[in-house]
């Protein structure tokens, strides 16, 4: 593409050298530059993008788009400075694919818990309504059948046009994303066209990133403030902030609830670990997802196809179709009939919700053992709180390893401990290698009781030091059954 089509309707400060010349391919990581390209510099976390200007040259940029013109310019090549090179990242992206999100219905979701939940169940659904659609998720990416390895919840914002352009050659009509923090706060979404913003809710996480509570919000905020008139905002209305979300948005504000009055509202009759059943806007739905938490998800759901022009009683066949979400309330029943589910609860609020839903359906006589652990180089406040939750809501909490990451396993375990409040001293035991964990929770467990492995859901590795080994909570549980023939 010629780089003065590329520069169309984005603001710059002030160019040196020929515009008039030919981009291949934009990119923000020197290590990724080749000939012809566009190389954005980027001031990330760690390092500045400015540093590595020569050394993308020297693999082959010849537009440099910076913030600060180098002390001197290399000869054949562009420099154009502007005011921000990260939001022009952007633009720049969305100019290269075509502008794909303006083509498609782009919806996206934001919130501390459910957004892989509620983004694969909107996928799941469009496809049984007959549409094709792109997906981007913490678990995978998808382009109608095609399945492509997830790096990120919310990938670098080239990646997402180049995504929404694939899906758009295809014929794909919609797409849904996840909407992380991360992405919200390092630019990820801009220039993108949201159609649909949803929030499902916020509660404690990544305040190592964010560092207070307020900051958090107010880059989950930033999705709703940035969205034009002609969007849609749908908002969690049970929850604390779901109000606060939608406070100074443009677009059309639409809401959900269990407890209040919401245009999209929703009851739970019945719950048992096969499914349960539904009254959502008067009208019942059974479904094979279970979990009191999963009626927000579904409503969200319910209030997207809504949204997008669907019949209530057409979207609510297909949610009665659904299938769960891969690592997301998972159970296996053990031939000796000891009952596990697997869920990817890594968050102290999702690790209640959990347990709450586990305690609301079962009996009673039999024993709930919880097997988790809190990932290192993550928000350490996570850690007691998750330690205290576990301890008061199982019958027993097996303290392990989630992906230490570069962390000593051990202090992880010791700050988790912390959290265990002295009345529940004599619930808990910590065994740091994941593996025995499971194992010793299966030991214990007599036939009917239920163990919760929670933390690491669809991931099927356990990152320590730098390294991914391959770890499949799943594929341990039916090792172990096997061996211990239990
Ligand atoms: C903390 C964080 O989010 N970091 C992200 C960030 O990297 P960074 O800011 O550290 O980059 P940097 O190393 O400082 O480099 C700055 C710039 O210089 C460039 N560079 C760097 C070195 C070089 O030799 N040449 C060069 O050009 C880099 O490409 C970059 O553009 O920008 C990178 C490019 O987009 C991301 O890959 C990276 O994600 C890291 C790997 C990560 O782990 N992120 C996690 C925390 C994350 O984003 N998680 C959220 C989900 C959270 C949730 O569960 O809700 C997600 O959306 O996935
Ligand atoms: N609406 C909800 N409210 C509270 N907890 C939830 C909700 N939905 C899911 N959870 C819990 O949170 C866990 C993670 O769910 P999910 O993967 O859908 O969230 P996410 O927002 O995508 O997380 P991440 O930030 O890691 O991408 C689930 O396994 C479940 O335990
Ligand atoms: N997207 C989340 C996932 C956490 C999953 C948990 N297994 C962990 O490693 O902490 C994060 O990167 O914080
Ligand atoms: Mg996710």
């Amino acid at each position: 593409m010629k780089l003065k089509e590329l520069l169309n309707r984005i603001p710059t400060l002030e160019i040196h050298g020929e515009i008039n010349r030919e981009v291949s391919e934009i990119v923000f990581d020197s290590r990724k530059a080749f000939k012809a390209s566009l190389y954005v510099a980027v001031k990330g976390t760690i390092s500045d993008g400015h540093d590595f200007i020569n050394s993308a040259i020297e693999k082959g940029s010849s537009v440099i788009v910076c913030e600060n013109f180098p002390n001197d310019f290399k000869e054949n090549c562009t420099y154009i400075k502007v005011e921000n090179a990260s939001k022009t990242l952007g633009k720049l992206a969305a100019n290269f694919y075509g502008n794909p999100s303006e083509k498609l219905k782009l919806i996206g979701v934001t919130g501390t818990n459910g957004k892989t939940s509620v983004c694969t169940l909107l996928f799941d659904v469009f496809k049984i309504l007959g549409y094709s659609s792109a997906l981007i998720s913490t678990v995978e990416y998808r382009i109608g059948d095609e399945i492509i390895p997830s790096t990120h919840t919310t990938p670098d914002v080239l990646t997402i046009n180049k995504i929404l352009a694939k899906a758009l050659e295809i014929g794909c009509e919609y797409a849904f994303t996840e909407v992380s923090s991360h992405g919200i706060h390092q630019d990820r979404i801009e220039g993108l066209h949201f159609k649909i913003a949803g929030f499902t809710n916020i509660t404690h996480d990544h305040l190592d990133y964010h560092h207070t509570f307020l900051e958090y919000l107010n880059t989950k905020k930033r999705f709703f403030d940035e969205l034009p008139s002609s969007a849609v905002a749908i908002t969690n209305v049970d929850d604390k902030n779901g109000n606060v979300m939608l406070q100074n948005t443009l677009a059309k504000k639409k809401s959900y609830a269990m407890k209040t009055m919401a245009d999209f509202h929703g009851k739970l009759l019945e719950a048992d670990f096969n499914g349960m059943l539904m009254n959502f806007n008067n009208k019942e739905v059974w479904t094979t997802i279970t979990g009191k938490f999963n009626v927000y998800n579904l409503l969200l759901v319910f209030g997207i196809a809504s949204e997008c022009g669907f019949e209530e009683s057409e979207i609510l066949t297909a949610i009665s179709q659904l299938k769960r979400v891969k690592g997301r309330f998972e159970t296996i029943k053990s031939p000796s009939g000891i009952f596990f589910i697997v869920d990817y609860a890594h968050t102290p609020d999702a690790l209640e919700n959990i347990l709450d839903s586990i305690n609301e359906i079962r009996t009673k006589n039999e024993r709930l053992i919880c097997v988790f652990g809190c990932g290192g180089d993550r928000d350490k406040t996570k850690r007691p709180e998750m330690g205290a939750v576990a301890a008061s809501k199982s019958t027993l909490a097996i303290i392990t390893s989630d992906n230490p990451r570069s962390e000593n396993p051990q202090e992880i375990i010791k700050e988790i401990e912390a959290g265990v409040k002295p009345e529940n001293y004599n619930k808990f035991l910590s065994i740091p290698d994941r593996k025995d964990a499971i194992k010793s929770a299966i030991k214990f467990a007599e036939p009917k009781d239920i163990i919760l492995v929670a933390g690491k859901g669809h991931e099927n590795y356990q990152e320590i030091n730098g390294v991914k080994h391959h770890f499949d909570d799943k594929e341990i549980i039916a090792e172990l059954l096997n061996i211990m023939g239990k």
